[in-house]
């Protein structure tokens, strides 16, 4: 498949904030990668010195082979979806489109004509006077209709109601089947979006803190629910990575798959094994290496 973006050593700092400590990371083409962590983690500095809308203080950057910053030949490829996105003054949808065609060579003008219907995108609104909700739908439009190479998206969904939040769900996966490419989805609602991505990126202060493949993720981890002294004796010996007492029952989320023969022990034991959800196990991680990093 291959990289579509490859981040080397890249360092961002504010002042005296360090957005980005020396992150190396790379995105596999043609692949939905989710990019996680909690407010302030870094994940915008990251999408924007990727999209060159910033610059690193120290690293290198390549996007389908090239450095993004002031580079024409590969910036038509790359499309970023942000909250704060700048229109001009009095710019109604119909221009930010317009503007979209000119900028992305793979527009497809009838599917945005289709998304702003379904979204009811107003047609005579200024977008500065939509709600925050239309101006998001703007942008998500942008982003499916543009089909650039390399698409991100950075919390999309601000102010989507539910209805527009599936909706942008649905038509992204349809439109990314039919025209597989590289797409980094940044969100706090993780679990909405669990069965988009594919691979997770992970970053906490600054530094990428986990980058795996979804499938291999959701095996990392179990829960394990019954009686404490049973699910004390599976626990034993094994990462913890949260448990709750409630009564004489406890339930346990434990690092790493259980063999054949702890499966037996849990059946024996009449423990309950109930998945982790990936918001659980990005949230459990994520205190994990808050711990170790407080150590
Ligand atoms: N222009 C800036 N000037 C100063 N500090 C900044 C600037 N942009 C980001 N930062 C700081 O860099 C850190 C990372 O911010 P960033 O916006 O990348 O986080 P994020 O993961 O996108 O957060 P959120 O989920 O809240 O949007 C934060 O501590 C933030 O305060």
């Amino acid at each position: 498949m291959g990289t579509a973006i490859d981040v080397r050593g890249v360092t961002r700092r504010y002042r005296s904030t360090t957005a980005l400590d020396q992150v190396s990371v790379s995105f596999e083409k043609d692949m939905i990668h989710g990019l996680l962590g909690r407010n302030g983690a870094g994940k915008t500095s990251l999408m924007s010195v990727i999209t060159a809308q910033d610059w690193p203080s120290e690293g290198e950057i390549r996007v389908l082979g090239h450095r993004p910053q002031e580079n024409e030949q590969v910036l038509p490829n790359i499309c970023f979806v942000r909250e704060e996105q700048q229109y001009f003054d009095d710019a109604k949808a119909h221009h930010a489109f317009r503007a979209a065609a000119m900028a992305f060579p793979n527009w497809d003008q009838e599917l945005c004509d289709r998304l702003a219907e379904e979204f009811r995108v107003p047609e005579k609104t200024r977008i500065k006077k939509m709600s925050r909700g239309q101006r998001s739908a703007v942008g998500v439009i942008i982003g499916i209709a543009s089909r650039a190479e390399v698409t991100f998206f950075d919390e999309p969904y601000m102010g989507l109601d539910a209805v527009a939040r599936q909706l942008f769900y649905d038509r992204l996966l349809e439109d990314y089947a039919q025209h597989p490419r590289t797409i980094v989805l940044s969100s706090h609602l993780i679990d909405e979006i669990a069965h988009l991505i594919e691979n997770v990126v992970l970053i906490d202060r600054g530094r990428i803190i986990l980058d795996e493949p979804v499938e291999q993720l959701r095996d990392r981890a179990v829960t394990l629910v019954g009686r404490a002294d049973a699910v004390a004796e599976i626990a034993a010996g094994r990462e913890v990575l949260h448990e709750e007492a409630m009564g004489r029952m406890a339930r346990a989320t434990v690092l790493g798959a259980l063999d054949d023969g702890e499966r037996r022990r849990v059946e024996e034991l009449d423990i309950d094994i109930v998945p982790v959800s990936l918001q659980q196990l990005v949230v459990r991680l994520t205190a994990r290496e808050q711990k170790e990093g407080a150590r």
